[in-house]
């Protein structure tokens, strides 16, 4: 083994297939002494969180943060706020880097340890695991990778310091070492080396060994010595990665990155001098992030990158999710990313997943299911186990085979190709080499393929036997089945051909029976439809008929006979057959001769139906010729119109074309028109345009001039106003002081007229009154008087009665008991009689007592109406003084008002005056002249006084009359009522 101490010299070598398939698996069987307890019970995968700063983008759009980490917790805690409410999600891993943590530390606190692992023969992988633009790369390749003064710079990420510790190590420690790179990128699925040459580039194969480890077949390794020689890979293969600017990262890895660096240790030698090499690996692992399409802004491409990359990482959330939970069935197979990294998750490497998040709220959801992901992920139990110890013997008689085999290939090539000399063509060489790795690698997977094939041709072989078997018990089962079908089948053929035999003969005399039968009833249907034939053919027919019917009985008989006793009596037969033949013969001879007679008969009815047939076929022909001669009429008809049509529609087309062509024309002439209108149009606004804009300029001007003209003159006004407001409140205070002064002694006068009117109606009223009550006393005294002479009266009655009483009871004493029934009568009369003159004084009492209650009740009347005059009066008087108070209104109705007063009166007079009229003239028709002059009377003492209609108003017409004076009155009711005249009188 070389020492890179001693080799400085960069080579590619091609290392054996047996070595090349332990790059992504470790299948051969660990060394029991290499493994420690931890890793016979499994070790979970390490996940460290890592949140990036908040980015400038996002300083810059104000976004705030969801996340804060708590570094000595170990817990990533992510604030989610659901509506009112703030719901912490706290996820604790094996380390956390919050987002001022540096790249030493994330380096020194999770891959330093790992290096160690890895000089001791474990492999390890370690990967960054997050959204895009969350720090993968930078935590990965880090930024600024160049140390001054064997100082790294600050931003340099893990695969830098990995490598340059690796070599520190192995250094350290003056190891015998050799060290191997590859470099790989899975981009949309497809399998690419950084390494390779530009012109070998191309899509590598991802296969298996059969034993469930992956290679890649054709990556090349890369022997590096130094520190540079690693730094010159990674920069040739970054420099190959796809990368591209998104709107959420400005280098955006569109595709996963391995780097796998393959470190072999010599140890020291055992005590039996064998020397032994450990083999240990770092993977470094950058993906790709996971992306929001809609806010990456991907198109076309990058969309189907990012749709690419969504996908594999899905299925390596899948995996981590089945490894996770324990799961029977792990997806590993559903992408190559998976596949890939099958030994690392769930297998014998070690690993450590590096989640990296972003603090901001807009990769809330995203940065939520990377911490899911990577906290599932900590359930991950892998089992690590040292790669397998080699023997440097071992190893170097592998190489040795390995040279034989290929300077093998090379002379069979050399062969091949005409051979080259010593100095010939070292690049076809390689090329050839690298042919022959290839094909070695091939022919191991072909191997397998080859032992896979033939367990399952076994397993196929025994399968096929067993069905063989089967297939030989069926075919016997068959062969039966068929033989006896065969039987069978004879049988029936034997029974099929008698019964035809039979069927024929039946058929053969059915058909003869039916023949002649047929015939028969053929001419027995012509005789009897040709009626009017002769008798005697017709009778020759009968009896040929009968005879035939006897014959056929015969026949049938003879039919029956022939087959019931055909071979005993065949010689019978044939006599009778020799009889029934001349006999039939004869009858055949006859039926010849009727069947001529039939066919002259038939070929004068053919010849009657020729010659109707001509008829017909004649009339046909005329009706066919006639037919065609109108559709051929029609046809030229048509045609004619086809034509006409098709001429018209020339005519139209033409028409239509030249109106076209008019209408073009027009349409031409009137587009220049419109162009001339236009122009014009906009000549003219153009004018009217700067001569508005002219006359709007004048108008402003005007305007302003105006606006200054009528502040001015809304001054003046304003100040006149303001003078003429002063003057004329003056004179309104002036005039209304002086309409209220004359108001106030209208009013005076007014009221006091009224107040003297009303005291001469009350004093009036009151003197009828006395005057009534004098009648009334007057009235009484007579009643008086009257009851003093019917007292009188009575009284001389009574004496009378007396004196007559006297003279009786004399009588009576003389002639006691003769006059006694006369007594009797007397006395009855006596009695009757006062009762009369009793009840004539009661009514004469009532009545005087009613004069009075109606006297009563007019002075009662009389009275209420001089009350509810005065009232009137009163309310119009305190109107008028309210009104007085008014501004607007007192000068009117201090003009009007008592003229309208005086207007009023006079007009209720001479209405009262009408109605006294027209009540009177209802009364009575005798007195009508009276009554007029009485109401033409008292209309004008009406006019002079209001006195009259003071007291005549509430009454009219239960007095009748009522206007007037007391005497005109009074005289009146004697003319109307004498016993109103008794009573006045
Ligand atoms: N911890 C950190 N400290 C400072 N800057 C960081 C940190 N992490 C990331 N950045 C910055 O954020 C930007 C994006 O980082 P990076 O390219 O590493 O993201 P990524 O996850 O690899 O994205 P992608 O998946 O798209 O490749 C870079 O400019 C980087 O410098």
């Amino acid at each position: 083994m070389e020492s890179s101490k001693t080799n400085n010299q960069r080579r590619r070598s091609w290392t054996p297939s047996s070595m090349r398939r332990t790059l992504w698996s470790s299948s051969e069987s660990p060394t029991k002494d290499f493994r420690s307890n931890d890793d016979l019970k499994g070790v979970n995968v390490q996940v460290v969180a890592r949140c990036r700063p908040v980015s400038e983008g996002e300083i810059r759009a104000k976004t705030s943060t969801i996340i804060s980490c708590d570094e000595t917790k170990h817990q990533v805690i992510a604030t989610q706020n659901t509506g009112s409410k703030q719901n912490d999600k706290v996820f604790a891993f094996d380390k956390v880097f919050g987002p001022n943590s540096k790249q030493i530390d994330v380096y020194d606190d999770v891959v330093a340890p790992a290096i160690a692992e890895v000089l001791e023969g474990y492999s390890w992988t370690v990967f960054a695991y997050g959204q895009t633009g969350t720090g993968k790369t930078y935590t990965m390749e880090g930024e600024g990778r160049k140390h001054k003064a064997g100082e790294f710079h600050e931003n340099a990420g893990v695969i830098p310091r990995a490598v340059q510790h690796i070599f520190d190590v192995l250094e350290r420690d003056s190891a015998d070492y050799s060290m191997k790179v590859t470099f790989l990128e899975l981009y949309n699925e497809e399998i690419t080396d950084l390494l390779a040459p530009d012109n070998a580039k191309k899509s590598l194969l991802l296969m298996e060994d059969g034993k469930g480890a992956v290679f890649v077949r054709g990556l090349e390794e890369e022997i590096v010595c130094s520190v540079d020689e690693i730094w010159a890979i990674l920069d040739k293969g970054s420099s190959r990665k796809h990368t591209a600017e998104t709107l959420v990262n400005k280098q955006s890895n569109r595709s996963h990155s391995i780097l796998t660096i393959t470190v072999q240790i010599k140890e020291p030698s055992t005590t039996d001098g064998s020397e032994m090499i450990r083999c240990g690996r770092l993977n470094l692992v950058d993906l790709a992030g996971s992306e929001n399409i809609l806010r990456s802004g991907a198109r076309e491409v990058r969309a189907r990158e990012a749709g690419e990359i969504n996908k594999s990482l899905l299925t390596l959330g899948r995996v981590i999710k089945a490894l996770a939970d324990n799961s029977t069935h792990v997806p590993y197979r559903d992408s190559k990313l998976t596949r890939l990294l099958r030994d690392s998750l769930g297998g014998k490497t070690k690993t450590c997943i590096i989640a990296t998040i972003s603090p901001s709220i807009l990769s809330q959801e995203e940065t939520l299911s990377t911490l899911d992901y990577a906290f599932r992920a900590k359930c991950i139990k892998n089992r690590p186990e040292v790669n397998q110890k080699l023997l440097k013997s071992t190893l170097i008689k592998d190489l040795y085979t390995q040279i034989d085999s290929l300077k093998q290939e090379l002379r069979v090539s050399k062969q091949m190709n005409g051979g080259y000399g010593d100095h010939g063509d070292r690049h076809s060489a390689d090329a050839l080499r690298k042919q022959l790795m290839e094909l070695q690698e091939l022919y191991i997977y072909q191997q397998q393929l080859r032992v896979d094939l033939e367990d399952k041709l076994l397993s196929t072989e025994r399968e096929l036997t067993t069905a063989r078997q089967s297939l030989f018990n069926t075919e016997d089962q068959c062969q039966q089945a068929k033989d006896m079908c065969r039987d069978k089948e004879t049988v029936i053929f034997n029974l099929i051909s008698s019964g035809k035999e039979l069927t024929k003969k039946a058929l053969d005399l059915r058909s003869d029976l039916e023949g002649a039968a047929l015939d028969a009833s053929t001419l027995f249907a012509k005789i009897e439809h040709k009626n009017n034939l002769e008798e005697t053919n017709r009778q020759r027919v009968e009896d040929f008929y009968s005879q035939l019917v006897q014959q056929l009985q015969e026949l049938d008989e003879g039919v029956s006979a022939s087959a019931t006793i055909q071979e005993q009596n065949l010689k019978a037969f044939q006599d009778d057959t020799q009889l029934f033949l001349t006999s039939k013969a004869k009858a055949i001879d006859e039926l010849f001769k009727q069947i001529e007679h039939l066919k002259e008969l038939h070929a004068s009815g053919v010849n009657n139906l020729d010659g109707s047939a001509e008829e017909l076929y004649q009339k046909s022909q005329l009706a066919l010729s006639r037919l065609s001669s109108e559709l051929s009429a029609h046809s030229s008809c048509i045609m004619d119109l086809v034509t006409k049509m098709s001429s018209d529609a020339g005519a139209i087309n033409n028409g239509l074309k030249s109106n076209m062509n008019n209408l073009g024309l027009r349409l031409d002439a009137f587009m220049k028109q419109q162009e001339e209108t236009h122009a014009r149009t906009y000549h003219t606004s153009k004018s009217i345009s700067s001569s508005l804009v002219h006359f709007f300029k004048t108008l402003k001007i005007y305007i302003s001039k105006l606006t200054l003209v009528e502040e001015d003159s809304q001054n003046m006004a304003k100040y006149k106003l303001h003078a003429f407001t002063t003057k004329f409140e003056e004179i309104s205070v002036a005039e209304e002081k002086l309409l209220l002064e004359e108001m106030a002694k209208l009013l005076a006068n007014s009221n006091s007229r009224k107040k003297k009117m009303i005291q001469a109606a009350v004093d009036d009223v009151l003197e009828s009154a006395s005057n009534r009550g004098e009648k009334l006393n007057l009235e009484i005294s007579d009643m008086q008087s009257l009851t003093v002479d019917a007292e009188g009266k009575w009284n001389s009655f009574i004496e009378t009665t007396k004196s007559n009483y006297v003279e009786d009871s004399v009588a009576l004493e003389a002639g006691k008991c003769a006059l006694e029934d006369g007594l009797q009568c007397c006395m009855i009369d006596l009695a009757e009689d006062s009762q009369q003159q009793s009840l004539s004084e009661e009514s004469l009492l009532d009545e005087m007592k009613k004069t009075f209650d109606s006297e009563d009740a007019i002075i009662k009347n009389e009275t209420a109406a001089i009350e509810k005059i005065h009232a009137r009066y009163s309310s119009i008087a305190a109107s008028l003084l309210e009104e007085t108070e008014d501004g607007t209104k007192k000068l009117m109705l201090s003009a009007e008002n008592p003229l309208r007063l005086d207007q009023e009166a006079s007009e209720k007079a001479g209405l009262l005056s009408a109605r006294c009229l027209v009540s009177t003239k209802q009364t009575s028709s005798i007195h009508s002249k009276q009554v007029a002059d009485v109401s033409r009377r008292a209309r004008k003492s009406l006019v002079d006084d209001y006195l009259v209609d003071s007291w005549a108003c509430p009454s009219p017409r239960k007095r009748n009359v009522v206007v007037g004076s007391r005497e005109e009155i009074e005289s009146l009711m004697r003319l109307q009522s004498p016993k109103a005249d008794n009573a006045v009188n």
